[in-house]
């Protein structure tokens, strides 16, 4: 026999549940049954690709046995059971990503919210502390020699020892903790409480689980069910079955196609994000069913990356039970399926904005930036996207808009739908390049993030009107007497303006007037197929390097500052007028939140400035 530690996150965890912070301890039941309909499903599968293997794969099943006088109970499968390794490895550790990230976010919870977490993070087997004070696991894997037992008090450590007669599949046995009424601990032993949590948490669960000799779940898939007869309650279950979130499902969706090529699906939006949605190796796609029978997990050919927060079930009729992912990638069929699944996704998401827009907002709080990724990699769908897309813009401090709201409001005589994208709305708000949109009283749309700024510049328009950046190209917003003025004034200054260039050529490529300032005395602005100033930091991070981007310098010819200096220069004074040149683009670059190529030399020369007015 041997003695192992848990790993240190293991530990945690572990202590988490033996003080536990559930107020439902049921919940420990589901997840064992859960457990072992997983490892029902896997030998099904590996038995059916594996010709070889020795099993008996006609009587698959879930038996709960429960022995008061020794306040055990015991959750058994005849399942694919574990090697040695697995168990060390699978039980003894936490591998999955975002670990510690999780640790992390539970010390900063009250420990009231931290149910959430953990539902959402899955400790499944660990749950067993919770009603138990010690746990004993037996299991045997087909190819394995001998059965393992595990066996552990939750504290530092646990034993692990060898089998000989150990049968196929695992058996959970847990020596229960005296129940206690005060302490919401019942008596886990009584064949009714049993029966109540499974029926309850597991009725759907495809493999019989028997008490007694007798089956307690109906077993009936809730696709297969008619609609009227499935309970929210009972969805709710299935739901937190498959995706290991701890809330109810925020809306489920149903679809049913007949024909040549049959398929059920049942779907579900999130309340809130999964915890993996931005990680690399995070969960993606919906479990795959042929004819009620579980073929595979996670199957991303059905759902794309950037609707990665479904989670659901497809059961198609017409598939072979041992289809393999690169059948699923060449299948029309399945493309066929996936695009109207897709749709469907779609046209849910903008009924509930229509009827109920609060889980809507919510919904899009927690999954927009992933939803968004599509107007880049689903060009198909890009205008259904654009219409349940919702932005922050300067109509409002408080509430999003959608691109709809926005045209409705479009002033008269306004062809685009203005955006910026910057860090954060404060940085977007006190940038000069809104000036002449805010004294038009136009509205923009704050665009924050990562993601923002891609999808920018592929998406062409919506609804006939196309997108444009405040801080890119020329942004044409006056009268055509204005624009007479204008050209007055840039032939008055044309001197100014091509003298300035030089000044700065290291650092701008142009320098003309603007017409988007109003009180400012200059911005920078890029062309229109620059990349901003935030995605070049991006790629930076990210270790890419790139050739120096120039960007324009746009001055403000009523700004007394710029006015000043036209004086200055008309009149031939040329001392100094370098610095000032610098410092006028140094004030730009500092005004929309960007970074100075050489702060400390700009210090200097305001330094000197000031130093001048004593
Ligand atoms: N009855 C079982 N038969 C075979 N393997 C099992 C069984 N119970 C647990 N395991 C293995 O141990 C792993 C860890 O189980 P645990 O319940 O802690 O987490 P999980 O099921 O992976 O996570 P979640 O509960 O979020 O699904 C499982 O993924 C599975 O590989």
């Amino acid at each position: 026999m041997e003695t192992l530690e848990f790993q240190s996150e293991a530990r945690q965890l572990l202590q988490l549940m033996i003080h536990s912070i559930y107020s439902n301890k049921d919940t420990f039941l589901r997840e064992l049954v859960s457990n072992a309909s997983d490892a029902l499903d896997k030998l099904r599968l590996e038995s059916f690709r594996d010709k070889d293997m020795q099993v008996d794969v006609d009587d698959l099943h879930i038996v709960i046995e429960s022995d008061p006088a020794e306040r055990t109970l015991t959750v058994r499968d005849n399942g694919i059971g574990m090697t040695r390794e697995d168990v060390v490895r699978l039980i003894g550790t936490i591998a999955k990503s975002g670990t510690a990230e999780f640790l992390k976010q539970l010390k900063e919870q009250q420990s009231g919210s931290a149910s959430d977490l953990i539902g959402q993070f899955g400790i499944g087997f660990y749950s067993s502390f919770m009603v138990a004070d010690k746990v004993t696991l037996v299991t045997k894997y087909p190819h394995a020699e001998k059965g393992v037992r595990w066996e552990s008090t939750g504290e530092a450590t646990y034993t692990i020892d060898d089998v000989d007669d150990a049968p196929q599949g695992t058996s959970v046995t847990l020596h229960l903790k005296p129940s206690d009424d005060e302490d919401r601990l019942p008596d886990y032993t009584e064949p009714a409480k049993i029966r109540e949590i499974v029926k309850r948490y597991s009725d759907f669960i495809t493999w019989p689980v028997r008490l007694g000799g007798e089956d307690i779940n109906s077993r009936k898939a809730l696709w297969a069910r008619p609609a009227s007869e499935v309970t929210e309650e009972e969805y709710a279950e299935f739901y937190r079955h498959i995706s290991h979130d701890w809330n109810a499902p925020l809306e489920t969706i149903r679809m049913q196609a007949e024909g040549t090529f049959e398929y059920q699906a049942l779907l579900f939006l999130p309340a809130q994000a999964p915890m993996d949605l931005f990680m690399r190796d995070g969960k993606r796609g919906v479990q795959l069913y042929v004819k009620r029978v579980f073929i595979m997990e996670d199957c991303a050919e059905l759902m794309p990356e950037y609707l990665r927060f479904v989670k659901g079930v497809v059961d198609a009729a017409d598939l072979s039970l041992n289809v393999s992912r690169e059948i699923l990638q060449q299948d029309r069929q399945i493309q066929l399926m996936r695009r109207r699944l897709v749709k469907k996704v779609l046209s849910s998401i903008k009924s509930l904005m229509g009827t109920r827009p609060d889980d809507y907002a919510k919904l899009w709080g927690e999954v927009g930036a992933a939803l968004k990724e599509g107007l880049l990699s689903d060009s198909d769908n890009r205008d259904a996207i654009l219409e349940v897309c919702s932005f922050a813009s300067t109509h409002s401090d408080e509430s999003l808009t959608t691109l709809a709201e926005y045209v409705s409001r479009m002033k008269e005589g306004q062809e685009h739908i203005y955006f910026m994208t910057g860090d954060s709305r404060v940085a977007v708000e006190k940038s000069p390049h809104l000036e002449a949109l805010r004294a038009k009283d136009y509205e923009v749309l704050i665009l924050t993030d990562t993601i923002d700024e891609m999808w920018v510049d592929s998406v062409p328009a919506f609804d006939g009107k196309t997108f444009q950046s405040v801080a890119k190209g020329q942004v044409d917003l006056e009268t055509d007497e204005e624009k007479s003025a204008n050209e007055a004034k840039a032939a008055e200054y044309g001197d100014l303006l091509t003298w300035m260039k030089e000044q700065l050529e290291d650092s701008v490529k142009e320098v003309r007037l603007s017409s988007r300032l109003t009180t400012s005395p200059a911005c920078v602005v890029g062309d229109s197929y620059d990349i901003t100033p935030t995605l070049e930091k991006m790629y930076k991070a990210m270790g890419q390097e790139l050739p120096k981007i120039k960007r324009i310098l746009e001055l403000n010819p009523s700004h007394p500052l710029v006015e000043g200096l036209h004086r200055a220069f008309a009149a031939g004074e040329r001392d100094g007028l370098a610095d000032t040149a610098e410092l006028v683009h140094g004030l730009a670059l500092l005004a929309e939140g960007g970074e100075l190529a050489d702060p400390s030399r700009f210090v200097k020369l305001v330094a000197d400035r000031v130093q001048r007015t004593f």
